[in-house]
């Protein structure tokens, strides 16, 4: 460790800038820093740092909404600190310290509410540059399920790396970051089979891809046992060897976890009330005269203090010590040159506030790449999730079949006119309901590993969102032909080429519309909200239908209803393919009484203009990219929201 800083001192100062144009006051290596333990071994190619990053934050303070007219609650309270290139640096605190904040606001994640300053290199941050060289790995192991470990990698580099690095380039890069994580042996193992220590080190992995320079890490070392953890710690350690700046929120570290950190920042409750290195905490805790006693884990003790057990004056007490993390007091001795390089500037400068919702130009490689990865990430899901798609397809044939069975031969049969235009109706209902909901159900899930790559920058939200929208296309096709072919044919209607296509043209609209007014809901709202807004939502679709109440008898201060009803379209459109085109007069039994035998006396009744079939499909495709707009629109809202 000793070797990393005082190498990095000796680093030329002078002729660095970010890719923004800010001028640095130094930080970028021109050669990397070769550690003793890699002298003469052949370097790997993800190691290699451009630049080692030194944070500042100044008078951080984070005040939570607490909801419409509840007011607000700080979180943070004015709080300051130091994260030096090439350490470790643990943010310990009690639960509801503020921990995850903190590590929210450093970096970059939360961006509302927070007032203060963050520097990198002594400079006020600029976001955007600052995201190109960090990465934040959250809690919560957010990795595609369906895919092994190999497969993620390989996404992660073709989406992370760019296009200049060719495959064999990527590979090498791969194995090296899978060896060093010990994933190697399970590269083939899909994420659903990993246990959790593997699973966070592959969450690190896919981070790793395109070496950060700075590391955040929410909690890496919940749900693993001890072994695991240390595990873990372990390899953090050895990342920070290079420079990096490794920064990690830990509950309650046991003491030999403790001492592998470099530097630790205690919160309580918003407050700093230590910050500097492992070593220097017993030493302080004797400064404020409250020492840890003897057998006692350090980390234990001030754990403790900050939960108040010893009384809240003593956090006052601490914290009025610490500075509020201005105090670099406690530092190493090794850090001295590093902290001395970026002295910290005028308190008051404002960070760099260049638009936060502005993303472009965040991504590695370029828009037509992101989508072809996308996509094919999108195939081998679908391809993997055998149930799912097995399902769509039975219950697309079993129900076509049920209904079938029902209204046997009712299309072209003059007695069950009015069977049909249910039949017609209930095709509508199926395919509006089944993909709807799946979208309502599936797409939720999705969102967290969508905020998370989307924050890493592996793409942006435009390709994710076409890629959604392509990827259901093949499987809703086929589903929907198996359902019309079944249920065409056996429920006898007319057998014109034509009308099929037109009949199969309306209920296709009809799916995607349903699945846009899905993606609408599932965009915003958790499954279990979404499951109960979907259908709610469609009952006025389905009142304003002109089914049940014609659209004649609607009275004239609800008319604008039927003109917001996708199924109203898809009603119309649905009986103009089966009813319209001069159909000519249906088969009659010879001793029964056929009401409507005559397929224009039938439409006049339900209301139902022929030939209109051209607008409702015009309708429908008006409907379906509206609501894909908006659905994108509360997707991109809802990306910012959480921020
Ligand atoms: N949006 C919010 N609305 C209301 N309170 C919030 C909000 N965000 C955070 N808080 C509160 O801020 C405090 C700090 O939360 P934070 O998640 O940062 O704590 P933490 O130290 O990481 O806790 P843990 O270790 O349990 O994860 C908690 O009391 C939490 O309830």
């Amino acid at each position: 460790m000793e070797v990393v800083m005082h190498e990095a001192s000796t680093v030329n100062d002078e002729n660095n800038s970010s890719e923004s144009g800010v001028k640095y006051n130094g930080g970028s290596v021109e050669k990397p820093v070769i550690l003793p333990q890699y002298e003469g071994t052949e370097r790997s190619t993800f190691t290699k740092l451009e630049q080692t990053i030194d944070i500042q934050f100044e008078n951080i303070c984070y005040t939570a909404s607490l909801g419409f007219r509840k007011g607000t609650k700080q979180i943070l309270h004015d709080i300051n600190g130091r994260f030096p290139p090439g350490q470790l640096i643990a943010i310990m605190g009690p639960s509801g310290a503020g921990k995850s904040t903190l590590l929210d606001i450093l970096s970059g994640y939360r961006i509302r509410r927070v007032s203060g300053t963050v520097r990198t290199n002594g400079v006020p941050r600029n976001l955007k540059t600052f995201r190109k060289s960090s990465c934040y790995i959250q809690q919560d192991d957010r990795l595609q399920p369906l895919l092994t470990t190999s497969e993620n990698m390989q996404i992660a580099a073709d989406l992370k790396l760019p296009p200049e690095i060719n495959k064999t380039e990527k590979n090498k890069t791969i194995n090296e970051i899978l060896k060093l994580l010990s994933l190697d042996k399970t590269a083939r193992t899909k994420a659903s089979g990993l246990s959790g220590g593997q699973r966070k080190r592959l969450s690190i992995a896919l981070e790793l891809v395109n070496n950060p320079t700075v590391m955040f890490l929410d909690e890496p070392t919940t749900g693993l046992d001890s072994s695991s953890c240390s595990q873990c710690i372990k390899l953090l350690k050895d990342l920070t060897l290079e420079g990096r700046t490794i920064v990690c929120t830990i509950h309650q570290p046991s003491a030999s976890l403790f001492q592998l950190f470099d530097q630790v920042y205690v919160l309580a409750a918003g407050r700093c009330l230590y910050q500097g290195s492992t070593k220097n905490l017993v030493p302080f805790l004797e400064d404020v005269k409250h020492p840890c006693p003897a057998y006692h884990n350090p980390a234990d003790f001030v754990i403790e203090i900050a939960c108040e057990e010893y009384g809240s004056e003593v956090i006052d007490e601490m914290v009025k010590a610490a500075d509020n993390g201005k105090s670099l007091t406690y530092f190493n001795k090794d850090v001295y040159p590093a902290l001395n390089r970026y002295l910290g500037g005028n308190a008051t400068t404002e960070e760099n506030q260049e638009d936060l919702n502005d993303e472009t130009g965040l991504q590695a490689t370029s828009s037509m790449n992101q989508l072809k990865v996308l996509l094919r990430r999108g195939y081998i899901k679908t391809k993997r999730d055998q149930t799912l798609t097995y399902m769509r397809l039975g219950v697309n044939a079993i129900v076509g079949l049920m209904l079938g069975t029902l209204y046997w031969g009712a299309g072209n049969d003059g007695t069950k006119v009015l069977d049909n235009y249910n039949l017609l109706f209930s095709i509508l209902m199926h395919h509006m309901m089944s993909t709807m909901m799946l979208t309502i159900l599936t797409f939720p899930n999705e969102m967290s590993i969508l905020i998370k790559e989307h924050f890493n920058r592996w793409y942006s939200l435009k390709m994710y969102y076409l890629s959604v929208t392509l990827i259901d296309i093949p499987i809703s096709v086929v589903c929907c032909f198996i359902f019309s072919v079944i249920i065409y044919y056996t429920t006898g209607q007319p057998l014109e080429e034509d009308r099929f296509t037109m009949f199969f043209i309306i209920s296709m609209l009809v799916v995607f519309v349903a699945q846009s007014f899905g993606l609408m809901v599932g965009a915003v709202f958790n499954v279990i909200n979404g499951t109960f807004l979907g259908p709610t939502l469609s009952v006025p679709m389905m009142m304003f239908a002109g089914f049940g109440v014609t659209l004649n008898d609607l009275p004239p201060y609800l008319y604008w209803g039927s003109y917001i009803s996708y199924l109203r379209y898809g009603l119309e459109g649905i009986v103009d393919a089966i009813y319209g085109m001069d159909r000519p007069t249906i088969y009659c039994p010879e001793d029964q009484y056929c009401h409507y035998k005559y397929p224009k006396k039938f439409l006049q009744d339900v209301a139902m203009k022929a030939g209109q079939f051209g607008n409702d499909v015009i309708a429908l495709l008006i409907t379906l990219f509206f609501l894909r707009i908006v659905a994108y629109v509360l997707l991109r809202y809802k990306l910012m929201a959480v921020r």
